[in-house]
């Protein structure tokens, strides 16, 4: 394949195109705290088997919750910087539904390079990430792919957005298992740039996907 794709030479401050911007450092322990147990909030609701007095009780604590963190929000569009050490500053949105830090929906799954020029993550995934019975939900291996792919794009200094992503099931996906993911760059063309992920359990690879994505173009 042809190699024509440049990484983007020092991405612009996305300050400057009206985006926020975060650093992790800014992110306070007590929110990822609080982020860690309503995680656990939402696998519970997903099971409980509670009294409907209970259940009323409990909606009256949410609703009382949600009203107090509504009162001073983010923008959503907020971007997370990350600034791996040796390679480009990365951005990503704080509230990303596979990775974002304050999403207590994202698992979250954080890639970061291992062996071979790879990115590598590993992730657990609770019953809230169901489909068949025991099995994680094959949109939901979809995305894990698809953040892994863009995550590999990025980390080239080539981000860019999912033109195009194949996904094949291997086997099964358990649920409550160490699942581990890796992604790569497989080549660029122009500004596209073919990427490739395996989610593995044991070893075995259980979903892969390709994807093209295509480079940001920055706006005049
Ligand atoms: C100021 C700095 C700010 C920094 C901010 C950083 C942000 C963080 C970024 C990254 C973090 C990584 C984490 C993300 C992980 C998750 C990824 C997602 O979920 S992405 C959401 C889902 N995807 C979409 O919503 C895309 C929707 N589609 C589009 O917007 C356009 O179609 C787009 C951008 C993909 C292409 O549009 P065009 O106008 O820019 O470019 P054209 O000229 O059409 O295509 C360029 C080349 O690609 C080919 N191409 C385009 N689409 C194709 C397709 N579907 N299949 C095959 N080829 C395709 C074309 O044929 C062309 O190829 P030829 O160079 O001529 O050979």
């Amino acid at each position: 394949m042809t190699v024509e794709a440049e990484p983007v030479a020092g991405l612009p401050d996305p300050t400057e195109y009206g985006f926020s911007v975060v650093r992790e450092s800014e992110i306070p322990r007590e929110h990822h705290d609080l982020v860690a147990r309503v995680r656990e909030l939402v696998d519970a609701v997903a099971h409980t088997q509670a009294e409907p007095a209970e259940l009323a009780a409990a909606e009256a604590t949410v609703a009382e919750l949600t009203e107090l963190l509504s009162r001073r929000r983010r923008d959503t569009g907020t971007l997370l910087l990350h600034r791996p050490p040796g390679g480009p500053p990365e951005y990503g949105t704080v509230t990303n539904l596979v990775a974002g830090p304050t999403n207590a929906v994202a698992p979250p799954l954080v890639m970061a390079p291992g062996a071979d020029g790879e990115l590598r993550g590993e992730v657990t995934l609770n019953g809230v990430y169901q489909g068949p019975p025991g099995i994680v939900h094959g949109g939901w291996l979809a995305a894990l792919l698809d953040q892994a792919l863009g995550a590999a794009a990025s980390a080239a200094g080539m981000p860019g957005l999912t033109a195009n992503l194949s996904v094949d099931y291997r086997r099964p996906t358990p649920l409550h298992a160490p699942l581990t993911v890796t992604s790569r760059v497989t080549g660029t063309e122009r500004r596209k740039v073919f990427v490739a992920a395996e989610i593995r359990h044991d070893g075995e690879v259980t979903a892969e996907g390709t994807a093209l994505m295509v480079r940001l173009a920055v706006p005049d």
